[in-house]
């Protein structure tokens, strides 16, 4: 099936070049075009596209020099880069492969053959993305798994260091769950942690704010850009949305219905502080709030 939500970039200094390439993608991926090395760049960037045919030689920079500034910043090293030459040399295709380009097309071009190689490459970047996915989806309740939190964790603590922002980390846990699990069963055990990740989801709504399980009962929510003030009201809502979803659990001794106990910390921007700092300090305010009854939230500004 085609599929025009893929991007490919075409980097060539020839105007005639471009255009024949145009003509043979065009159905089949969204074309983005740059006719020098800067642009090709500057392009790269700002579409972040799936893929790039880059012509070897330009006016300004090499296609090799360009693929070593797209590998070396982590926002496009991501990218695939074919590279378009006319020099069937295997020194030069050696030192393409060995800057990480994945294929190389050559000059005068044969229409089946551009077709070919840049579907299986669109094709194996679909399915490298959706693998991807999956890695980091926790397959009981669809939100983030463990993984992806520790990624998005130390992403987020140094661009709150570097934007000179607050940042809110919060560990949830659900109450008295083994009871729950005790007296109703594995299964709706099951469908509960569902509704709550559900209750996450439907508060949680800044493209940045983050929600993962972190593991059993137990999950994490990242809040970039927010004060003790923001966390309390975005975390009284998620109990809030909980508690209307009615989990009735008569064998809690928090509430007749299922219930989350909070720890929180916000880090500010002037700190160096790891991961497991944050999540030592978030996991010690969630046992305060377990110790004080559960069915709330402590915070703390570390
Ligand atoms: N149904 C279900 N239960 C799970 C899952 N993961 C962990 N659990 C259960 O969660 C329960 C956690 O129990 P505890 O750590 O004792 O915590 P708790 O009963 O919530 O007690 P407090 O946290 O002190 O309120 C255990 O019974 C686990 O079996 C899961 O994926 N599905």
């Amino acid at each position: 099936m085609k599929n025009l939500s893929q991007k490919v970039l075409i980097v060539d200094d020839e105007k005639a070049n471009r255009k024949i390439l145009k003509e043979l993608l065009q159905d089949e991926a969204t074309i983005i075009f740059a006719k020098n090395g800067a642009q090709a760049v500057e392009l790269a960037r700002k579409h972040l596209p799936d893929l790039m045919l880059l012509d070897v030689i330009m006016p300004d920079r090499s296609g090799f020099e360009v693929i070593e500034e797209i590998k070396s910043d982590k926002k496009t090293m991501n990218i695939s880069v074919i590279f378009v030459t006319g020099l069937a040399n295997s020194d030069d295709e050696e030192r393409g492969f060995d800057l990480g380009g994945c294929d190389y097309i050559y000059k005068p071009f044969k229409a089946n053959i551009v077709i070919a190689r840049v579907m299986m490459h669109l094709e194996l970047i679909k399915q490298r993305k959706m693998l991807n996915e999956v890695a980091h989806l926790d397959a009981l309740t669809g939100i983030s798994n463990r993984r992806r939190m520790d990624i998005v964790l130390a992403d987020e603590l140094a661009a709150n260091k570097r934007d000179h922002k607050k940042l809110a980390v919060a560990l949830i846990d659900v109450d008295y769950f083994k009871h729950y699990n005790d007296h109703y069963g594995h299964g709706a055990g099951d469908a509960a942690l569902k509704k709550v990740a559900t209750s996450f989801r439907e508060v949680l709504q800044r493209p940045r704010d983050f929600v993962a399980r972190y593991g059993g009962e137990e999950f994490l929510i990242i809040l970039p850009d927010s004060n003790i003030e923001g966390t309390q009201l975005i975390i009284n809502n998620v109990m809030k949305a909980l508690a209307e979803k009615a989990i009735k659990h008569e064998y809690s001794l928090a509430s007749e219905f299922l219930t989350i106990s909070i720890g929180a910390v916000i880090v500010e921007s002037d700190q160096s502080i790891t991961p497991a700092d944050v999540l030592a300090k978030a996991d010690k305010l969630l046992y305060q709030a377990k110790e004080n009854g559960r069915n709330q939230l402590v915070i703390e500004s570390l």
